[in-house]
């Protein structure tokens, strides 16, 4: 990011003290940890609040929230510094387009983030859906294959819309462990964990609420339902998996690329033409010769 201009990270003190304390607190581990520098990229389907979590953490309107789809062009990197510490936090345009994940979106991703490492994941999806579909997988399946599986060891899970209001006979507790439920069986069907990996890929989820009519607590902080300070909640979880041991994911030019098409199975071609030589075309050499000595010279030859 040589020459990029980065804003000091100002914002932060429109936040309550309460949650400003808890933040410096958490930007001091990552730095004790010599981590100076933190990529975030935000990702999901089209309207889940991407760009509204994005301004929430920021502190500001860094990037446009619409109702529709956003004209803000992304993908769009919007970078703050605070006491020789950088967030990089990256918004994106909605995966799915006509009723398909949009490879074109995806490989845009990919390019923007070239050469650079992303430490965390944050897969945004809403709380207020009653299920997941295949549509569901599909993204989770496409972003596997274009980042690696490993993605997910760097993965939040963020959804939105928390302060919702259960449907009847059930407590905000049982519906957020059914949704988080459904929701973590789709992610490992289609990023193919298996149930041995489960543990490996211990993928946490956190709650944010963006709206303005969101609770708050006595010291003025954004709260959940069960009265969690969200912002603050947030960051602790995208601090332990920034430290879980493992490694963000660089994008460099062959993970761009992709496996190439035309090299795909190459070594297998000398092994076909042997196998076609021996067990196809030398029998029926075989045979065509044994039925020529076998014929009968007709009477005029
Ligand atoms: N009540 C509530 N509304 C939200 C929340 N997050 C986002 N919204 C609203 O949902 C709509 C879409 O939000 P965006 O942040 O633009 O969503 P996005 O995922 O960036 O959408 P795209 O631009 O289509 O990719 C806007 O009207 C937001 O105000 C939330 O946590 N609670």
């Amino acid at each position: 990011m040589a020459g990029q201009l980065i804003k000091e990270w100002s914002a932060i003190q429109q936040f309550p003290s309460a949650t400003q304390e808890k933040l410096v607190d958490l930007l001091g581990k990552l730095k004790n940890q010599n981590v100076n520098t933190l990529t975030i990229l935000v990702m999901g389907k089209g309207g889940v609040g991407k760009s509204s979590t994005v301004n929430s953490v920021i502190g500001e309107r860094v990037v446009t929230v619409s109702a529709f789809q956003s004209e803000t062009p992304r993908p769009v990197m919007v970078s703050r510094s605070r006491s020789g510490f950088t967030l990089n936090i990256i918004d994106t345009p909605g995966l799915v387009e006509g009723g398909y994940v949009s490879d074109q979106v995806l490989d845009t991703i990919k390019r923007f983030l070239l050469n650079k490492t992303v430490d965390v994941l944050l897969y945004v999806d809403r709380l207020d859906a009653y299920r997941v579909d295949n549509m569901d997988k599909q993204i989770v399946k496409a972003i596997s294959d274009s980042f690696g599986k490993e993605i997910w060891h760097k993965a939040v899970v963020v959804l939105t819309h928390a302060q919702l209001s259960p449907p009847d006979a059930l407590t905000y507790e049982e519906f957020f462990s059914k949704r988080w439920e459904s929701l973590l069986k789709c992610i490992r069907q289609g990023a193919r964990i298996n149930k041995n990996e489960a543990q490996q890929f211990a993928i946490p989820v956190a709650l944010v609420e963006n709206s303005g009519r969101c609770n708050k607590n006595e010291h003025d902080e954004k709260i959940l339902p069960m009265g969690t300070p969200w912002i603050p909640n947030l960051i602790h979880t995208i601090t332990d998996v920034t430290l879980n041991g493992k490694r963000g994911i660089l994008v460099d030019q062959k993970l761009i690329e992709g496996p190439n098409a035309n090299d795909r199975g190459k070594i297998y071609i000398p092994l076909i033409l042997a196998f076609q030589f021996l067990f196809i075309i030398k029998p029926i050499q075989k045979m065509i010769k044994a039925d020529v000595e076998r014929e009968n010279k007709p009477s005029w030859a």
